[in-house]
């Protein structure tokens, strides 16, 4: 079993706090990724993890035991860096290999681990190569080749994709999966690039400013983000924000004036507005469908991919606003478009960035 857990983990540097009392339990054989922008704090979680840094408070427990205190090689971890960390003179054998001798396992046992890691990379005919002649997608399959020979109980992942070209990330988010399903082991993953969290990972980490904003599956952070923090992070293109005043509140939820005119019913937990408060709407680029009556958008920019027409533009002048819209849709740039969207599609946050809770009926103020 390999679970692990953080109980309040806290880390200062000086007086800078960068991390406030994390607590998160990951489960035996999860993919759980850590997400969120520069500074946020995910490589000194990740340092913490390893034993690299020293938390100032809190426990590392793996597999139920405290690792706290233990020697980075005590821990039953192995970490791969965005810097493949390769030795240049020594063959793809040998890199494979390093930490099994020094380790001074037996040749036999380290002949078959190699292999078998070489196996399940599609390295075994590189073998003999040295680092230079390979592709940056090879040279960081040798550097996993190296953590999974030493049998981890725990695999860390430091934004391990990010010296790659587009094309070669897609691939190895797509070997990453499958070596995570044929090891059966519990990753830790970090990044900032949402796109590979919501692909890979069975749960998501959400982070800001070195504190937990969400933790969900890529689904939960999709469709129910707690606060607008994550709703902007999480989806592609990012979700809509628009300005919005409260007209008046009951028990089904709340009517809202969007900056523009456009009125909404919304279906969400009234308790932390009044009428008059300002709140932000938030509507998803893909929730949207050209119709009569509903927000009206000035066209600035339309790109059209084939499969869906995505469009720039703005409400009243002034907000920004991105519609994708499926197809060749009869839009037009520098015109105005009227889109709808249904309410159950749209989230509200209140003046500190939390969502209101939608309600489960759909039931509407009139
Ligand atoms: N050794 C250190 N000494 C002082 N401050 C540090 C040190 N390491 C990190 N920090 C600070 O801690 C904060 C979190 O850094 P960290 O590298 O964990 O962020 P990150 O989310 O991984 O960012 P990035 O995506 O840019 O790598 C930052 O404000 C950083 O400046």
């Amino acid at each position: 079993m390999a679970t692990l857990d953080l109980n309040s983990i806290s880390k200062s540097f000086g007086t800078a706090k960068v991390l406030h009392d994390i607590s998160l339990a990951i489960n035996d054989k999860e993919f759980v990724v850590f997400v969120g922008p520069s500074g946020c704090g995910k490589s000194t979680l990740l340092r913490i993890i390893a034993g690299l840094e020293e938390a100032t408070s809190g426990q590392i427990i793996i597999g139920g035991e405290d690792v706290s205190a233990a020697h980075p090689v005590e821990r039953g971890i192995s970490m791969v860096f965005q810097s493949y960390a390769l030795y240049p003179h020594l063959s793809v054998y040998e890199n494979i290999a390093f930490p099994l001798r020094v380790q001074k396992l037996e040749k036999a046992d380290m002949d078959a681990r190699v292999h078998r890691a070489a196996e399940v990379l599609q390295l075994t005919d590189k073998l003999q190569l040295k680092p230079g002649q390979l592709s940056g997608g090879q040279r960081q399959r040798v550097a996993i080749g190296r953590s999974i020979v030493r049998n981890p109980k725990v695999f860390l992942f430091d934004e391990p994709l990010s010296n790659l070209d587009a094309a070669l990330r897609g691939d190895m988010r797509v070997e990453l999966s499958q070596l995570h399903k044929s090891l059966d082991a519990t990753m830790v993953y970090v990044t900032h690039d949402q796109i590979e969290a919501m692909t890979m990972a069975d749960r998501i980490v959400v982070l800001n400013g070195g504190r937990v904003e969400q933790f969900g599956t890529p689904m939960e952070l999709y469709h129910h983000p707690k606060t607008k923090f994550v709703a902007s992070f999480i989806g592609q293109p990012n979700m809509n924000l628009i300005p919005a005043t409260v007209l008046a509140t009951d028990a089904s939820g709340i009517k809202v004036e969007l900056i523009g005119g456009h009125q909404m019913a919304l279906p969400v937990e009234a308790a932390t507005v009044n009428k008059g408060d300002k709140v932000e709407v938030g509507i998803r680029p893909e929730h949207v469908a050209l119709g009569d009556n509903g927000l009206e958008i000035s066209v600035n920019v339309l790109e059209r991919l084939g499969g869906v027409s995505i469009t720039y533009g703005t409400i009243a002048g002034a907000t920004r606003f991105c519609a994708s819209l499926p197809g060749d849709a009869a839009i037009k740039e520098g015109e105005p478009m009227m889109l709808s969207v249904a309410p159950q599609d749209c989230h509200v946050f209140d003046a500190s960035g939390d969502v209101l809770r939608r309600k489960s009926a759909p039931a509407l103020v009139a």
